[in-house]
């Protein structure tokens, strides 16, 4: 099957709280909640993609920092690998330019938003994180 290699940062405010976006109907998984990001293009670097990706969907100049994990999952038309960095610091308001809502998720009440499988393991990694 083939594989898709998808990138995504976990983006703080002040307070810490954590950016997620709602994808949008029409796509798979519509209507969940996800780390803002997505699929890396031939040649890119990770850390290029998310940015570029960041900037094609929020309108921000994202500085990529660390990777939080890495996952690979079965989905039912393809096999996702997902890379969730940490954005170390960004540049303008956050906005969805492409009809998403977005939500600042304090970590702990991140169980509370429906998000796709493979984001499990980094929910579960941000959400032990101190209140
Ligand atoms: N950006 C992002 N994508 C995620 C997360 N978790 C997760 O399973 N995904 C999946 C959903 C999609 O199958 C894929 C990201 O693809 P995408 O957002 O660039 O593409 P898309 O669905 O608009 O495009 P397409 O497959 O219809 O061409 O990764 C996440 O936290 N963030």
């Amino acid at each position: 099957m083939r594989l898709v290699h998808v990138v995504a940062g976990v983006i703080r405010d002040a307070r810490g709280r954590i950016l997620l976006a709602r994808r949008t109907e029409g796509r798979d998984l519509a209507g969940l909640w996800e780390f803002p990001g997505g699929k890396i293009e031939p040649g890119e670097t990770a850390e290029h993609a998310l940015a570029r990706e960041l900037r094609e969907e929020l309108g921000i100049e994202a500085n990529v920092g660390g990777l939080l994990i890495d996952v690979q999952m079965p989905y039912p038309d393809k096999q996702l690998r997902l890379d969730v960095y940490e954005i170390r610091s960004y540049a303008g308001t956050p906005s969805g330019m492409e009809g998403q809502a977005l939500a600042w998720a304090p970590p702990h009440k991140l169980a509370d938003y429906p998000m796709p499988p493979a984001d499990a393991p980094a929910v579960a990694l941000l959400m032990r994180e101190p209140a």
